[in-house]
């Protein structure tokens, strides 16, 4: 779950050093009023693609926009308490994950869970009494979003194949020719890093270790695109007005940002991401969390509105003056920023981002690149289409990990007793590994999260029971392990095998129900409104007679390692 202390450290050293050799100096960056700027784009941001919001199907603006402005009227998007570093902070952005249902989106130590996008023609899911999951709009919200997905899924598709015909024809020329400006130069690649964890900040293997599910790396781009199929989407909204603080970018002087630089983690190596941008003038109702109103900021925001009405040819003629303003102007506008991960020597790139403007980023820029998001003047919503890395993701992997557990438990219903079936180490390893992952995986994450799912979509509520219930059985199995251990007439060798197997896992286990009693106890977390508040799920106390084992586990450990040393 942690990283290891020493590459933070490393990290955190190299970022000082490069912000101090930097000092007040910026790296240069482009916007499309630069001189050069296309070049640049095609030259080391060839995978980013814009689709601008003209050329989107009748219809589906109105249908995107009215289902986010939707999604914020049920409250459904909240700002998450990830961690960063060992520390709790609050994602400027509030989200929501939609999505596949069963699926989850893992990021910054979080899991969120999809409300479920319905499919066209499928009814979603109704409870016993036939009510469905969630009420009729929110349902129709997600729908639009997914017929979004789908338009992205054969969109994107169509980008990748075009640009990577353009590639290899341009791959071509530039073997013959010396690398253009603003090609990333070997040295700088290995001397320089630019590596801002802000926020967002996320390790490019986010330890899931699901490679199996990545497409050959000699598949050619275009056979890779004909396989997307974006699973989720992670929906952003901010209101920079709300906002107290925003960071300003601090290496190129983009201005202030609602995301910090990243890569974006737990995706299908190579897979692309698609995003819909949508600004919207007014302020929607029934705002999420917010830092302080914004009053202060409506004039501002007006006068700027009025500037907008002239256009980029008017601005050049009227020579240098004014290209500062237009500069100026570009930042009230949302833009995405971009840079060469590791490389100080490129200019970023800053890309202006209309109202209804999509783009997507392809091939392996998420790897090779991160992004930022640059705050404009407007409130914004995002919808984030992604291919997450969904091996161990879903509501039916899990399902499957605690049926394979629970098949070790033998129930005697004459004499009431319960017994393991194999005490080979090996399966009893696998089990008390199952038994964590539900715990801290699945029950502990979505409980963290407060009672927000339930609020407006029951589709988690029963296969959550139900994963309480099979983790409960798992607590009565690690119990009967113990019993065997503490057995002095249990066979000596596999006596010791079975201790250590055991001290691992209930060691493993007490540490991170400590680290979930920090998250949930935190400052930042006492702020929250009780409905939105972590909850520290499950919690007993230590002689609760319905539980197999106790919650604080030390005494058990303590008990595990003397027996293991008078061995
Ligand atoms: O809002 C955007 O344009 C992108 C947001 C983003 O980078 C993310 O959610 O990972
Ligand atoms: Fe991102």
């Amino acid at each position: 779950m942690k990283r290891s202390d020493d590459s933070e450290r490393e990290k955190r050293r190299k970022r000082r050093r490069l912000l101090q050799e930097l000092g007040e100096q910026r790296i240069p960056y482009l916007s499309p009023t630069d001189p050069g700027f296309q070049d640049l784009w095609d030259s080391s941001y060839a995978g980013l693609a814009l689709r601008q919001s003209g050329t989107l199907p009748e219809g589906l603006h109105e249908k995107v926009q009215s289902a986010l402005l939707t999604l914020q009227r049920h409250g459904c998007l909240l700002r998450d308490l990830v961690r960063v570093r060992d520390r709790d902070v609050f994602t400027a952005v509030s989200r929501a994950l939609v999505g596949q249902p069963g699926y989850t989106y893992r990021y910054l130590d979080t899991r969120l869970f999809t409300i479920p996008w319905h499919c066209e023609g499928e009814e979603g899911q109704k409870d016993e009494k036939g009510k469905p999951c969630c009420d009729s709009d929110l349902r129709d919200a997600c729908k639009a979003l997914w017929e979004l997905n789908q338009f992205f899924c054969s969109d994107v598709k169509q980008q990748t194949n075009a640009r990577g015909v353009k590639r290899t024809r341009s791959d071509t020329e530039n073997s013959e020719d010396a690398p253009g400006e603003g090609m990333c130069e070997e040295e700088s690649v290995k001397d320089r890093l630019v590596e801002e964890k802000t926020i967002e900040e996320e390790e490019e293997d986010s330890g899931q270790g699901c490679s199996h599910s990545s497409p050959p790396s000699s598949t050619p781009p275009a056979a890779q695109a004909s396989l997307v199929q974006f699973n989720v989407t992670l929906i952003n909204y901010m209101n920079p007005a709300a906002m107290t603080q925003l960071k300003e970018e601090p290496y190129y002087g983009m201005g202030k940002m609602a995301v910090g630089w990243h890569h974006d983690e737990n995706l299908v190596p190579l897979s692309p991401v698609a995003v819909y941008s949508y600004s919207c003038p007014a302020e929607p109702k029934n705002e999420g969390v917010t830092e302080k109103d914004g009053e202060g900021k409506s004039k501002e925001k007006e006068r700027e509105a009025k500037g907008e009405g002239t256009s980029t040819e008017e601005v050049k003629k009227e020579g240098e003056a004014s290209v500062k303003e237009d500069v100026e102007k570009e930042k009230t506008c949302w833009r995405v920023g971009l840079k060469v991960a590791w490389d100080i020597h490129t200019p970023g790139l800053a890309l202006p981002l209309q109202s209804g403007d999509c783009y997507y980023m392809t091939d392996d820029l998420n790897r090779t690149h991160q992004h930022c998001v640059l705050a404009g003047d407007t409130a914004r919503f995002s919808s984030t289409h992604r291919v997450a890395q969904c091996c161990t993701g879903t509501l039916d992997y899990i399902q499957k990990r605690c049926s394979e557990a629970l098949e070790n438990l033998h129930s005697d219903p004459e004499k009431n007793a319960k017994s393991l079936i194999s005490l080979l180490p090996s399966i009893l390893q696998r089990i008390e590994d199952i038994h964590n992952e539900v715990e801290f995986e699945w029950l502990r994450q979505y409980w963290f999260q407060g009672r927000r799912y339930a609020r407006f979509c029951s589709w988690w509520t029963k296969p959550m029971e139900q994963m309480e219930k099979d983790w409960k059985e798992m607590e009565r199995m690690t119990q009967l392990l113990l019993v065997v251990v503490e057995d002095e007439a249990t066979a000596q060798e596999n006596r010791r095998e079975m201790a250590d197997v055991l001290l691992n896992a209930l060691t493993d286990r007490q540490q991170h129900r400590q680290t979930w009693r920090d998250r949930c106890q935190s400052s930042l977390a006492q702020t929250l409104p009780p409905e939105e508040a972590p909850v520290d799920r499950p919690y007993w106390s230590n002689d609760d007679p319905d539980m197999p084992l106790p919650f604080d586990l030390s005494d058990i450990i303590n008990r595990v390692e003397s027996l293991l040393w008078r061995m």
